[in-house]
């Protein structure tokens, strides 16, 4: 497997490479330099958000890295109590992250939040007015648009609303062996929306660092966990984005060209059953997971 060089082709047609540097809480003064770490490693995609306030250091470590913009894919979302002012958001970003443009911009949540109670939701307003304001961002400042977090009966209410005419190319999701969402992935792929998988070692504190499951096939294969756990989500078709700030790990999280897991092994990973979810709804003002994507 060549993990490094692999792209998945959207339904656009532009090439995301599959694995990416996460950047969910990484601290100011650390995040800069992790994008720079990565990118001299050899990633060639940065994910990163609005919400996690760190756009700007995420701008400038890909300045200092010295790799050209158009050789990187970087991914930002638009942040809930956005959702009515799509287009400002979108600028926020960018002049933030001190780029042009964006290759994909994802609606973070389906949850309108007003900003002025970020316990309420907007009543006049949903996720379908909200894509429908991103399909008007013009390709030059994102070059795809996508969703995250979008199960699958909030899916099916964006994709047979009327004025969705592009199917989103991304769904950006939480997945893991422990939170393997099977249905989900599959409904994802046969409406052409490619999966990106988030959390996709269990987050900070991982619970799957205790499996044994996982930790003796690790150790059998001389890698380690993690790099199992980035194999498994791309044998499985999705991309990565592992988070670190820790150079030496964010250099192992790159190391997975030469080897494979077996078609056992993948099927082992499947087969755990202890079940957690680092991103539930329960701090959004509306419910977004309804247990359809098991
Ligand atoms: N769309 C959404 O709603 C969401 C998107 N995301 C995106 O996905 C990315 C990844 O998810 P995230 O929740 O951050 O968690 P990950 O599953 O990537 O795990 C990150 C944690 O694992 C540690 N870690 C990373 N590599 C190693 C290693 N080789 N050995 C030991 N520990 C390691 C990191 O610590 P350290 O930094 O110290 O190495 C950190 O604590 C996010 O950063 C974000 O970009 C995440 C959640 C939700
Ligand atoms: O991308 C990261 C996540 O979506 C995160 O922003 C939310 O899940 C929320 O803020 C939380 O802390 O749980």
């Amino acid at each position: 497997m060549s993990a490094t060089s692999k792209t998945y082709t959207l339904n656009t047609g532009a090439k995301i490479p599959a694995l990416g540097l996460g950047t969910w809480q990484s601290g100011p003064n650390e995040v800069e330099k992790a994008v720079e770490i990565a990118l001299r490693k050899g990633y060639r995609h940065i994910d990163t958000a609005l919400a996690y306030g760190n756009e700007a250091e995420v701008g400038r470590g890909i300045k200092n890295s010295g790799v050209p913009r158009e050789e990187i894919w970087l991914t930002t979302k638009l942040d809930n109590p956005w959702h009515k002012r799509v287009s400002e958001g979108i600028d926020s970003s960018l002049k933030s992250l001190g780029v042009d443009y964006v290759d994909l911009y994802l609606m973070h949540w389906p949850s309108s939040t007003d900003p002025d109670d970020l316990k309420k939701h907007y009543p006049d307003w949903n996720f379908v007015k909200t894509w429908e304001e991103m399909q008007k961002i013009p390709s030059s400042k994102a070059r795809n648009i996508g969703v995250s977090n979008f199960g699958i009966k909030n899916l099916e209410i964006l994709l047979n609303d009327p004025t969705c005419k592009a199917i989103p190319a991304v769904n950006q999701i939480e997945l893991h062996p422990n939170n393997p969402s099977p249905k989900l992935v599959a409904y994802n792929s046969s409406k052409g929306i490619h999966s990106t998988g988030y959390s996709c070692l269990g987050s900070t504190g991982s619970p799957l660092y205790k499996d044994p499951t996982l930790l003796s096939m690790a150790e059998a294969k001389g890698k380690t966990p993690q790099q199992v756990l980035l194999a498994w989500g791309l044998q499985k078709g999705w991309s990565v984005i592992p988070k670190s700030v820790n150079k030496e790990r964010i250099e192992k999280n790159f190391e997975l060209d030469g080897w494979d897991l077996t078609d056992e092994e993948v099927k082992k990973l499947d087969g755990l059953k202890d079940r957690f979810k680092v991103c539930g709804d329960a701090w959004l003002p509306v419910k977004v997971f309804f247990g359809d994507d098991e």
